[in-house]
């Protein structure tokens, strides 16, 4: 959850995101959510040239069931466990200009996988630093992440992907120490497990 003030995403008075359930309960909302976004990362995933709009359309999807405005970005101020993220104002232009850097550096393909692995974190880093949607963040993350080493040749094994681990390494990611999440990410390509039981 995060902290917001006269948030008009919530209904009135609380913190609950309004929904097109019109859930009233975090903890139904929660259920329904996690579900139901679950359900759709087993479908195709929106295809595209993993732009920015094709970041959109990821969210869009996963999230399509829950709120009006998945795919869209937000509007308010957001901040977690003391990270204030991109202003909403700044969004545009930031994440126009991360998947600008992104199409340059051609996906990060032909890089070997220590190299994917360093640029996969920082480029997480900053698309987690602006946070453009006012919830699924980490989810459009970790799906754009798998469509990008797919593409990169450096296919994920999500079943090694350990939530907790995730986290804390795109949380120092924010105080701009990337080792962790490369250490990570690179725990989750193919080439990394072969020989080995896990
Ligand atoms: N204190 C923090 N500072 C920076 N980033 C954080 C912090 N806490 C969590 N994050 C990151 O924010 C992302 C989660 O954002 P958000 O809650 O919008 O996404 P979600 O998909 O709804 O949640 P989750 O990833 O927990 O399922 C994750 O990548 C997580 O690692």
């Amino acid at each position: 959850m995060y902290a917001a003030i006269d948030d008009p995403y919530c209904y009135p008075g609380t913190t609950v995101l309004k929904n097109k359930l019109g859930l009233r309960e975090q903890r139904d909302l929660d259920a329904f959510e996690t579900e139901i976004s679950f359900q759709r990362s087993t479908e195709a995933m929106p295809t595209g040239r993993l732009s920015y709009t094709h970041y959109r359309a990821i969210h869009r999807h996963l999230f399509q069931d829950v709120y009006t405005w998945a795919g869209k970005v937000r509007t308010v101020r957001i901040s977690k466990g003391g990270s204030t993220f991109c202003y909403p104002e700044h969004i545009d232009q930031e994440m126009s200009k991360l998947f600008k850097a992104l199409a340059k550096a051609k996906h990060f393909k032909g890089s070997n996988p220590q190299a994917f692995a360093k640029q996969a974190a920082h480029f997480l880093a900053e698309l987690n630093a602006i946070h453009p949607f006012r919830e699924g963040n980490g989810r459009a993350q970790l799906t754009f992440l798998t469509l990008l080493a797919e593409k990169a040749g450096h296919p994920l094994v999500l079943r090694r992907l350990d939530p907790e681990r995730i986290m804390k390494a795109v949380i120092a990611s924010f105080g701009g120490n990337e080792a962790a999440l490369t250490a990570v990410i690179q725990g989750l390509l193919e080439e990394q497990g072969r020989g080995s039981a896990r």
